[in-house]
């Protein structure tokens, strides 16, 4: 029997250019990150992040990422670029992280961690999803490390991204192995930190859609 229809959800993380938001959006990618986390080298300011809610077309989500900010910068943040999503990469809870309204998705370093998909339920049980890191717990994402499938918790019931050094290249081998919710790479579609690269993005989305079409069940036994 053949499989159903499935479509990976993609998210372009660390825009800091509309020019980069609008291609997204005609790429079709499902959402858009924009970073406030201080230790990153993809940080927007509030005020930036207006413009780069503007370029995005309808149907397309902005994720505000957010790294231990304490919560006057999340409000500002918020009040800016109004996103439909906020996403937490640090040692928030759950009481922090729902506060603000609006959904979220935890990201959680994978990387040397035993957690399971129980735990992270426990832990944030209001998520409406999680991101899935390479990196190890406490370090900033967008390392580029990418995440070893044993990591991946068979036993997590709701939406989860996979990320970590993820790139057109790669990117159909890692769906394949582990068939995510979604994907969400920020410097492999990057000439540097923040400034996306059309090509590299056009890619990605191809070989995401090649590995959508094949069935499932040609899982292989690592990403990389
Ligand atoms: O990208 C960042 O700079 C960043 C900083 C702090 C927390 C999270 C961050 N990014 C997240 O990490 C993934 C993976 O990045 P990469 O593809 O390995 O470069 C990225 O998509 C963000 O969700």
């Amino acid at each position: 029997m053949s499989s159903p229809p499935f479509r990976t959800r993609i998210k372009f993380c660390g825009l800091t250019r509309p020019g980069d938001v609008r291609l997204a959006g005609e790429l079709g990618v499902d959402a858009v990150g924009v970073i406030f986390a201080a230790r990153s080298r993809r940080r927007v300011a509030p005020g930036q992040a207006e413009a780069l809610h503007a370029a995005l077309p309808p149907l397309v989500d902005l994720v505000a990422l957010f790294m231990d900010n304490d919560e006057r910068e999340v409000r500002a943040a918020i009040a800016q670029a109004r996103p439909t999503l906020l996403q937490f990469h640090g040692s928030e809870d759950d009481a922090f992280c729902r506060s603000f309204g609006l959904p979220y998705l935890k990201g959680v370093g994978m990387g040397g961690a035993a957690l399971d998909g129980r735990t992270l339920r426990a832990r944030w049980p209001h998520a409406a999803g999680f991101v899935l890191d390479g990196h190890a717990p406490g370090q900033a994402g967008g390392s580029g490390q990418r995440l070893d499938a044993a990591s991946v918790p068979a036993d997590l019931d709701v939406p989860w991204l996979l990320a970590g050094g993820l790139m057109p290249d790669n990117v159909g081998d890692a769906i394949r192995a582990v068939r995510p919710w979604g994907v969400d790479v920020a410097g492999g579609i990057e000439l540097a930190p923040g400034v996306k690269d059309g090509a590299l993005m056009r890619r990605f989305v191809e070989q995401v859609r090649a590995a959508d079409l094949e069935p499932a069940g040609t899982a292989m036994p690592a990403i990389g």
